[in-house]
């Protein structure tokens, strides 16, 4: 009873499950408290320095720990931490284990589209196949935007659910998978991110002709940064020149990531019909009108005996590397059972040490079903992959969120889309379970919502619930947040690190052709930019122009293309810019005093300090960064904030060419105040003041964005392409020579890439491909810094005069 008073008295320490494991050894004495609010677990011990230390830790929402409660009726003394764990457990994991979340991401135009189109039909969510550009004009149901009907592309990534019937040990499993189709292109990119930012899994789809392709090798990078588990699936068998090993290979070489076949095919290009399953050695076709009939037999085609046994074998080496089991195994010389390798296989693919690659034509529909039960066989469920939250009561602390429905509820805003019915917010729910009419908090602004209706999106269409549980995808309507943002029950102080923003690396004016429009103008640009953090909007302060910034010249033609057809506003825009940034080289010191002291109020500040450049991160720049470290008190708090708000001002337009300051260090260390003349906006004006002067000194430079650039064109056009890239002085990194195409790696700058599109059809007979893609900053041309330079300071000096 003591403790138990204890124990309330105690502030409250709300964590969930994992991070009530993870202090599971410290505590002496638990209680359990049940109450209409739910149930909680108090602790009471000695730390190691030997303090005392009271926390409580709340297990479940009302009404969903009943089996915990029982127990602790029949039986208190058996109510151990791990009983308690283990009658959650023994509710959610059946739940959590047929329960997948997945993405497609690939190089541009591989089949995401069209074998998600697949899996769809094949999954019974819909009733005839359209294709991407196909005859009958209805399109591919994931691609629902009128534009990406036309042009082909995904340009949005699109959210779908659908239940695979799976046949495990002769008996029918389904399993639930939520699916997010990406866009291929890289303009894009941000879709991508943000997909994988919340998805347990992922499909890397590949082309059987081109392997890995520039696209591939970002779409490994994205998954890295978010350690996606993923399988591949080699498509397009059915091309001329297909070759699924030699994409293997380049898995293996070019993404190094250790990978293997688990199939061979049965005959190509026209003739591929299907796949020997090289697990349990079977032959699998595809009957019926749209390949929906698995026909499975133990009768492998005597032509493919041999090979299926060389990529056995190889098989079964390339998981010895991977997973101590069949390291053993082989190295007994024992063979693996089916049993056994799939379970390395999966121990391995959610280890992210290896990826299992499956191979098939969506278009032909032929051996995607496999592909299907591969997601069911080697992709995590959402309780066995980690996902953190920091919790500010700890000091950003890391904890673990548990997807058990019972759990207090956590999620993360992912994606905003507006839509006919308002705003549409796409959640993943980590922990707990979001229902409808339920009030959630913000993390972020700390505001309460109500949660007017759920719904789970399939593609552009939506079906509502009334709730949804933890591990899974749905969207919300009425919730006025960013993309990013973390909902909580309000009980847990936790926020979710969001993902990672490209900055833009083009941007150009643009304006209404008639004023009437300005209204649905504004409104276009809002939702634009509240939907897609890599897509900026600002209103230049000289030049009173508004600046839209993104990722491409694709990405911002989509958007005008947009405007004229949603929002039916014609506009006139400018030529593109490059997004130069600016920095400086040496540190200099600065002693900077703005007085105006002439009768009446005045205006007096002092800055002393120093500016020095920061070391370079991983894309060639870091942010800029302002410290303080006035001692005696010089200039008091206040003041220093708003020293702080001049250096941020200074940094958004830098002193060389009006381009963002990146990598400068600014510190102000000592100061002075005038007790009636000293005032925020004083200290504010004297820092931009200083921030100006050192900067100039400092030796400055401009940065420009390099640009990883990966072309494709015949063989016969290999010369011509070497010569255009020499003219615009890129440094050619790589080329590849296949038998019928080439692939060249090149660094170019932004800047010299205007108008290449146009140069390459015509120097390849509209064969060439390109794509860019942001590499690093790196020094301007010299010469074309004396050139900016110049023409921002006749600019300036132009306006002055006006
Ligand atoms: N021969 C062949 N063509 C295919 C296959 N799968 C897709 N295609 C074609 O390849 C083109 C691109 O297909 P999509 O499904 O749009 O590719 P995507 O990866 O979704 O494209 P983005 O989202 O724009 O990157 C279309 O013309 C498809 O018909 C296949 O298995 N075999």
């Amino acid at each position: 009873m003591r403790v138990q008073r204890a124990v309330r008295a105690a502030a409250l320490t709300e964590a969930p499950l994992g991070a009530f494991r993870s202090c599971a050894s410290r505590p002496r004495f638990l209680c359990l408290n049940a109450s209409r609010q739910g149930l909680t677990l108090g602790a009471v011990g000695r730390g190691r320095a030997g303090q005392r230390y009271f926390s409580e830790t709340r297990l479940a929402r009302a009404g969903a720990a009943e089996a915990v409660l029982k127990q602790a009726a029949a039986d208190p003394s058996k109510l151990t931490q791990e009983a308690i764990i283990d009658n959650l457990d023994s509710v959610e994991r059946g739940r959590l284990a047929k329960l997948r979340n997945i993405g497609i991401a690939a190089h541009i135009d591989s089949g995401k589209t069209t074998a998600t189109e697949r899996v769809l039909f094949y999954t019974g969510r819909i009733n005839s196949i359209h294709e991407v550009r196909g005859k009958d004009a209805v399109g591919a149901k994931m691609d629902s935007m009128e534009l990406e009907r036309e042009k082909g592309i995904t340009i949005q990534s699109a959210a779908t659910f659908c239940d695979w019937v799976k046949k495990e040990n002769g008996k029918d499993e389904t399993y639930h998978i939520n699916l997010i189709d990406t866009p291929g292109h890289i303009d894009f990119t941000i879709e991508v991110e943000r997909a994988l930012r919340v998805l347990d899994g992922a499909v890397m789809i590949l082309c059987a002709v081109s392997g890995v392709q520039s696209q591939t090798i970002t779409v490994d990078r994205q998954m890295r940064r978010y350690n996606i588990p993923r399988i591949s699936f080699v498509n397009k068998m059915d091309r001329m020149g297909a070759n699924p090993f030699k994409a293997v290979e380049q898995i293996n070489q070019k993404l190094r990531i250790p990978a293997a076949a688990l199939q061979v095919p049965i005959g190509s290009e026209d003739s591929f019909n299907g796949v020997v399953d090289l697990i349990r050695m079977k032959a699998i076709y595809n009957d019926g009108p749209k390949g929906e009939i698995i026909r499975e037999t133990d009768e492998i085609p005597e032509n493919l005996k041999a090979l299926a046994e060389e990529k056995r074998a190889v098989l079964i080496e390339t998981l010895a590397d991977v997973d101590d089991e069949i390291a053993e195994i082989f190295l007994d010389e024992r063979t693996p059972t089916p049993e056994q390798m799939k379970a390395a296989i999966r121990r391995a693919t959610i280890g992210l040490k290896f990826t299992p690659v499956l191979m098939g034509s969506a278009l032909a529909d032929k051996s995607v079903q496999p592909m299907l039960d591969a997601v069911c066989d080697y992709l995590p469920n959402p309780s066995e992959v980690e996902n953190l939250a920091l919790d500010k009561r700890r000091n950003e602390a890391p904890v673990k969120l548990v997807s058990y429905n019972s759990l207090p509820f956590v999620g993360l805003a992912f994606k905003l889309e507006e839509s006919n019915y308002g705003q549409l917010t796409y959640i993943r729910v980590y922990q707990g379970t979001l229902k409808k009419g339920m009030n959630v908090f913000n993390a972020r602004t700390d505001k309460r919502v109500k949660i007017p209706r759920i719904v789970r999106m399939h593609s552009n269409e939506m079906e509502d619930v009334p709730e949804i549980g933890a591990g899974e995808i749905c969207a919300v309507f009425g919730v006025d947040c960013a993309s990013g943002d973390t909902f909580t029950d309000g009980g847990l102080p936790y926020s979710m690190s969001s993902m990672f923003v490209p900055d833009p690396v083009i941007s150009l004016s643009i304006k209404p052709k008639t004023t009437k429009d300005g209204n649905n103008f504004s409104k276009a640009m809002n939702r634009f930019q509240r939907e897609d953090p890599t897509f900026r909007v600002h209103v230049d302060a000289e030049s009173q122009e508004t600046i839209i910034s993104g990722m491409g010249e694709l990405h911002l033609d989509i958007y005008i293309e947009r405007m004229r057809r949603e929002y039916k506003v014609e506009v006139e825009t400018g030529q593109p810019q490059v997004a130069y940034r600016e920095t400086i080289t040496q540190p200099v010191k600065f002693d900077h005093t703005l007085k105006k002291q002439t009768g009446g109020a005045g205006d007096y500040a002092r800055v002393v300090g120093f500016m020095e450049p920061l070391e370079l991160g991983e894309n060639g720049y870091t942010q800029s960064k302002f410290r303080e470290e006035v001692t005696g008190g010089s200039i008091n708090e206040k003041y220093l904030f708003a020293c702080e708000k001049g250096f941020v001002a200074s940094c958004e337009k830098g002193p060389l060419i009006g381009h963002p300051v990146l990598g400068a260090l600014m510190v102000i260390n000592d100061g002075a105040t005038h007790m009636t003349d000293s005032s925020e906006m004083a200290f504010k004006n004297a820092t931009q003041q200083a921030f100006r002067k050192a900067f100039k000194e400092a030796k400055p430079q401009v940065l420009e964005p390099l640009m990883k650039t990966t072309i494709t064109a015949p063989n016969e056009f290999q010369g011509n392409i070497v010569g255009l890239l020499n003219k615009r002085n890129a440094i050619i990194n790589d080329t590849e020579i296949g038998p019928e195409d080439f692939t060249l790696q090149a660094d170019c700058s932004l800047n010299a890439m205007f108008g290449f599109s146009s140069q390459l059809r015509a120097a390849t007979q509209g064969k060439g491909e390109f794509g860019m893609e942001f590499s690093h900053y790196s020094p301007a041309p010299g010469q074309l810094q004396k050139e900016l330079v110049a023409k921002y300071e006749k600019f300036q000096a132009d306006r002055n005069k006006k």
